[in-house]
């Protein structure tokens, strides 16, 4: 199959290292620099060892669709220029795969005039170290399903993805999206502003204690079942990634802005329309805000 992934950053470049092995992968890059650097070096993958895989890359500027799915690994914040790029020529860009995290890109991508648009969520760790190399820190599942139009590609690119970089086609696309979200509420937020690691979140009583409360509320207002269910997540990833930081904790080191609108701000959207109270969502949201307002370097 021929893919498009637009977004060279530490998915982009972890996603076309590994579909490379079976499709035909066309990198798309925001900068020229990146493109030209990448399309004379490939894309290296730090694992335990380090493997270089040669793949054709392009600044964003030469695209004109053409690929048999596209799939878009830009931050929830950068979407928006991104979908501006795309929206004249959806007509040839085939399917469209969107990997972020949160729920804030529904309302973008409800309106694409785009025949068959897929989302996932991923809980592999990639950090990438520099314009044409990424470490790939924690493999994890990919799920992905449709959300509107025809499951065919997705399809595909299931059956034929590499055995350790497996893609998992659920039917419920909220369900994939909302318990990644969940998940990302909690520990994102809180780990930011402790300024710890994951596992952190777990082997101190007290952060434990609020960690359970800003959960507790993140349910109330997704009016969800199963606590249950979503308990274990978080518990699961504080575990599996308990020495990693948190991208949010991540964004802020480096002075970058956070996906934080579309995870607590979307959840405080949720919470207006259902009528619901939502005070530690809200707080946390603002202590994100003003970190990145302040354009705060933590260390
Ligand atoms: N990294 C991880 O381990 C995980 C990430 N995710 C999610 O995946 C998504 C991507 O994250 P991640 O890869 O870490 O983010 P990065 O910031 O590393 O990558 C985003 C990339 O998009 C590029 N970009 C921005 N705007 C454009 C544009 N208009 N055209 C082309 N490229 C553009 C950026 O280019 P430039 O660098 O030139 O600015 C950058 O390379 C996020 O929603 C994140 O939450 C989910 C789970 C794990
Ligand atoms: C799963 C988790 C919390 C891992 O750190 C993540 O998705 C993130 O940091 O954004």
């Amino acid at each position: 199959m021929r893919i498009g992934i637009i977004g060279a950053g530490s998915i982009g470049l972890l996603f076309s290292w590994y579909l490379s092995e079976k499709h035909e992968v066309t990198l798309y890059t925001r900068t020229v620099h990146q493109a030209d650097l990448i399309n004379r070096k490939g894309v290296t993958l730090v694992k335990e060892t380090e493997e270089v895989r040669k793949l054709p890359a392009k600044p964003m500027d030469e695209w004109v669709g053409g690929d048999d799915l596209t799939i878009i690994t830009v931050k929830q914040y950068q979407l928006q220029e991104v979908l501006f790029q795309i929206e004249d020529k959806l007509d040839e860009a085939g399917s469209l795969l969107f990997l972020q995290n949160g729920m804030g890109h529904l309302k973008l991508i409800e309106k694409l005039q785009s025949s068959s648009i897929y989302v996932g969520s991923i809980e592999h760790g990639a950090v990438r170290e520099s314009a044409a190399r990424v470490r790939h820190n924690g493999a994890g599942a990919i799920r992905a399903a449709v959300f509107k139009g025809s499951l065919v590609r997705l399809e595909e690119l299931a059956n034929n993805a590499p055995e350790d970089f497996s893609i998992q086609v659920e039917t419920d696309y909220y369900e994939i999206l909302v318990r990644k979200l969940v998940v990302n509420a909690v520990i994102n937020p809180l780990t930011a502003v402790f300024q710890v690691q994951n596992g952190i979140l777990l082997a101190n009583p007290f952060y434990r204690k609020i960690a359970m409360s800003l959960l507790e509320e993140t349910l109330c207002v997704l009016e969800t079942a199963d606590k249950e269910k979503h308990y274990r997540d978080v518990v699961n990833v504080c575990e599996k990634t308990a020495s990693n930081y948190s991208s949010m904790y991540a964004d802020l080191s480096q002075g970058r802005r956070t996906e934080i609108d579309a995870i607590l701000g979307f959840l405080i959207e949720e919470a207006e329309k259902r009528g619901v109270h939502c005070p530690y969502i809200c707080n946390y949201y603002h202590m994100i805000k003003g970190k990145e307002f302040q354009g705060e370097v933590v260390t």
